[in-house]
């Protein structure tokens, strides 16, 4: 019998005598001939579809040790890297909040991928989708059967300011037929907007009204399928954290801005690049049409990262790059001067490698906050404040 201690980054439990264990939480024993004894921080998981939907890895764990596992993933990267840092308890978004999901659809079927493959979960019952979106899986089923779809499409599902946000691609009905069962469908359950692409860009085929986000209390167009944060709650707690960061900071630069979650939400002057041209716009219709001193460019960070004087014409850098992290950026993050540096990301791996540039440069991880917004999957998210 030995000990479960610990969770690893991709959700199998580890245990004393070094080995692994899939659906094992801390606190269970593994026996010799490797069978997991449930202990305290196991729970019964709540969704029929685990362990095969691929939406969710731990749900076997409780609140404490999924929290437990948020933690540890940020520290165990950074211990890979030779950094540590003080890390904040974890900010856990509750379940059915998730506003943001991609489902799958085919042949009568939709519902997240499984685990480790391409086959579709039937989705019967969900315990991270909000209700408004959940709602909509058995009418898209009908109506994708109705309109006979056969090969694989994908479902990109937000929740807008006017209510569902539906983005098909891989799929473009066609005919007077499909087209009145479409409007049907999207008046019989509120849709805000329906759009398809088959791969020439997406094509709104119902939209009462311009479709919005609000940001900051900004209402902001929402280009279809464009980034937001998972949840509200979320979107909530790295704006908090992000706020602190960089705290008193009059001019700021938001890198990787997209459609100005955090731009509209600071009390300062904000540069705002962003590489998704019609995200971009977007921000700055919104900003200008409230008199918001933000000022977006359009700009390949990749490419083109700011340099050190770039930088240090602010008082504060935001940065919240893709899953890749942002090593060219952090380069010249490392060698400027501004007063201090909020790194948002939802990859503690690129993240710490980002940030041991810094250190080594002389930046400090004031503290970390991780954000589990993708409650009982291995995604873990985080805002860091670094000052010299
Ligand atoms: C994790 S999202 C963050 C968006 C925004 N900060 C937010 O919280 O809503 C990353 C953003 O980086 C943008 N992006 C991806 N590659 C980029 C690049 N090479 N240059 C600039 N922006 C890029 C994406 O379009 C996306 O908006």
């Amino acid at each position: 019998m030995s000990p479960i201690l610990r969770v690893a980054a991709r959700g199998d439990g580890v245990a004393a005598d070094g080995r692994h264990a899939a659906f094992a939480a801390p606190g269970d024993q593994l026996t010799d001939d490797g069978q997991v004894v449930p202990g305290p921080h196991h729970q019964d998981a709540p969704c029929r579809h685990f362990p095969e939907c691929g939406g969710c890895q731990l749900q076997h764990l409780d609140d404490t040790a999924f929290s437990a596992f948020c933690i540890d993933r940020v520290a165990s990267a950074l211990d890979a890297q030779g950094l540590s840092a003080p890390i904040r308890p974890a900010l856990l978004s509750p379940p059915r909040t998730r506003r943001r999901a991609t489902l799958h659809a085919e042949r009568g079927l939709i519902g997240f991928a499984a685990e480790g493959s391409h086959q579709i979960v039937d989705l019967r019952e969900c315990h991270v989708l909000l209700p408004e979106l959940f709602a909509l899986v058995a009418p898209l089923r009908a109506l994708f059967q109705k309109l006979g779809l056969k090969r694989r499409a994908d479902v990109h599902l937000a929740l807008a300011d006017q209510g569902p946000d539906v983005l098909v691609t891989g799929w473009a009905p066609t005919g007077l037929a499909a087209a009145e069962a479409l409007t049907a469908f999207c008046e019989r359950h509120g849709i805000a907007r329906f759009s398809v692409d088959d791969g020439l860009g997406a094509e709104a085929r119902w939209e009462p009204q311009p479709v919005t986000i609000a940001l900051g209390g900004v209402p902001v167009a929402l280009p279809a399928g464009a980034f937001l944060q998972a949840t509200q709650d979320g979107e909530d707690a790295l704006v908090t954290a992000v706020r602190e960061a960089v705290y008193g900071a009059t001019t700021v630069a938001d890198l990787f801005a997209g459609l100005g979650t955090f731009a509209l939400s600071l009390p300062a002057k904000v540069y705002a690049a962003e590489g998704a041209r019609d995200a971009l716009f977007a921000l700055k219709a919104a900003a200008n049409m409230r008199g918001r001193p933000v000022f977006p460019e359009h700009r390949d960070l990749y490419r083109r990262p700011l340099t050190v004087t770039e930088l240090d014409r602010f008082d504060a850098v935001v940065l919240d790059p893709p899953r890749a992290g942002a090593r060219d950026q952090a380069a010249a993050l490392a060698a400027c001067s501004v007063g201090s540096i909020a790194y948002v990301s939802c990859n503690p791996s690129s993240f710490a490698r980002d940030a041991k540039g810094m250190v080594q440069a002389g930046w400090r991880i004031d503290w970390i906050q991780p954000v589990g917004q993708f409650r009982w999957s291995t995604h873990v998210e985080l805002a860091a404040r670094f000052i010299r």
